[in-house]
């Protein structure tokens, strides 16, 4: 049985001219640790405020461990809140971590037992005693984890929890949060802006937009199977090609051809099916194109050649963005792609320069339907 489970919840706001979350359907089982995604507005704050009861729903039902607790308050719900603020206030550390069972007035005992071993997950035992001012943002957050497992709670709703820390910290904590989740089988959602930190560490990932879930996967999966041009081209960037059917080889082989005189590839898609002559985009992450040299010599090469499409293009810009070198190539009907390489490259192609780029097509390309809106769909914000 899912811990989690969102039947067609919707929640609009003032008197329903805005919709916020809209007919979303979500299982979460007991365990995971699940990311959301999708850009500002979509939907993911006010999803989890439903879920934590701090916001009614305005249509659906909300079952944890099977029970309906839609009209349950946000106390009975054994769900902590972790922000991205910390709220932690200039007490000890310890009387941060046990505030709400102090306040909720539970014995001494536990509340005893459940403080040590927090603080003991969250490796500040030895701490407890002192008032956190000063302390850098890592630890702090360190304590608003303690206190939510402090709480008893089984469930682990995090806003933007490494938001406030420094890059390095933040990359460093996140693998550190993902283990005291696993460790202490807590199942936990979590918002980020950081698509890098939820394709790390994260079980799941929910993809949203205009209150919908788009997608919901494993990083995996979502990165090489995206459902929608909008997912692939928010988790990672894609480069696009505007084609048509024009070969189908049943039952999923679909060849298509670049309009104007461009390149043909063989497309495999087991999803959706095509007509021919229908208008595709197909799609190609930059980091799985191919370049060579002119004179490139294939007979040398221990590659399958047969699996890749190569074609005629000419580099148009080359520049480093950090650990990678990014090349934009023009094909032939001056269509142009995004090729990313690492910083240091086999091969020092030149602006100007003709070559030779490939695709490895049955792993590499996808197929899309096209669009009613392409500008809207491959719109980020
Ligand atoms: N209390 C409210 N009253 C009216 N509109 C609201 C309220 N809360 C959220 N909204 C609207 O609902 C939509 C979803 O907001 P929400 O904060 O859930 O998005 P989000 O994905 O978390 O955004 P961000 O990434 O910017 O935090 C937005 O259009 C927002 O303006």
């Amino acid at each position: 049985m899912p811990d989690i489970l969102l039947k067609n919840i919707t929640k609009t706001f003032d008197e329903g001219r805005v919709i916020a979350v809209s007919e979303v359907n979500l299982a979460i089982n007991e365990g995971d640790y699940v990311f959301i995604l999708g850009p500002s507005g979509c939907g993911k704050t006010t999803l989890l405020r439903t879920i934590s009861g701090l916001i009614q729903p305005t249509f659906g039902n909300i079952l944890l461990d099977g029970l309906d607790v839609t009209d349950n308050s946000p106390q009975s719900r054994e769900i902590a809140f972790v922000f991205q603020d910390f709220n932690i206030f200039p007490i000890s550390v310890w009387e941060n971590c046990t505030y709400a069972l102090n306040v909720q007035g539970y014995d001494s005992d536990y509340i005893i037992e459940q403080g040590e071993k927090a603080l003991k997950i969250v490796g500040l035992e030895d701490r407890a005693d002192e008032i956190p001012i000063g302390w850098g943002n890592g630890d702090l957050q360190r304590i608003g984890i303690a206190r939510a497992i402090c709480s008893g709670a089984k469930i682990l709703i995090m806003d933007e929890p490494l938001g406030s820390l420094d890059p390095k910290i933040s990359a460093e904590f996140r693998w550190e949060l993902r283990n005291i989740i696993k460790d202490s089988n807590l199942t936990a959602i979590q918002v980020t802006h950081n698509q890098e930190e939820a394709m790390a560490v994260g079980d799941y990932i929910i993809v949203m937009r205009d209150g919908r879930i788009l997608q919901q996967d494993s990083p995996k999966q979502l990165y090489r199977f995206p459902n929608s041009l909008f997912v692939g081209n928010f988790l990672g960037g894609l480069n696009i090609l505007e084609g048509y059917v024009n070969h189908i080889n049943l039952p999923i082989n679909y060849s298509t051809k670049i309009r104007l005189g461009g390149p043909k590839f063989d497309v495999i898609s087991k999803e959706i099916q095509f007509n021919l002559d229908e208008n595709v985009i197909i799609a190609v992450r930059p980091e799985d194109i191919y370049v060579f040299p002119n004179n490139y010599d294939y007979e040398a090469s221990e590659t399958n050649w047969e699996e890749i499409t190569l074609f005629e293009a000419k580099v148009l810009e080359k520049f480093l963005t950090g650990k990678e070198l990014v090349y934009i190539i023009e094909l032939d009907n001056g269509d142009t792609l995004k090729v990313v390489k690492p910083e240091v490259f086999k091969y020092n192609l030149s602006i100007g320069e003709k070559i030779f780029a490939g695709i490895f097509t049955k792993q590499d390309l996808r197929i899309f339907k096209y669009p009613l809106n392409l500008q809207k769909e491959m719109d980020l914000q």
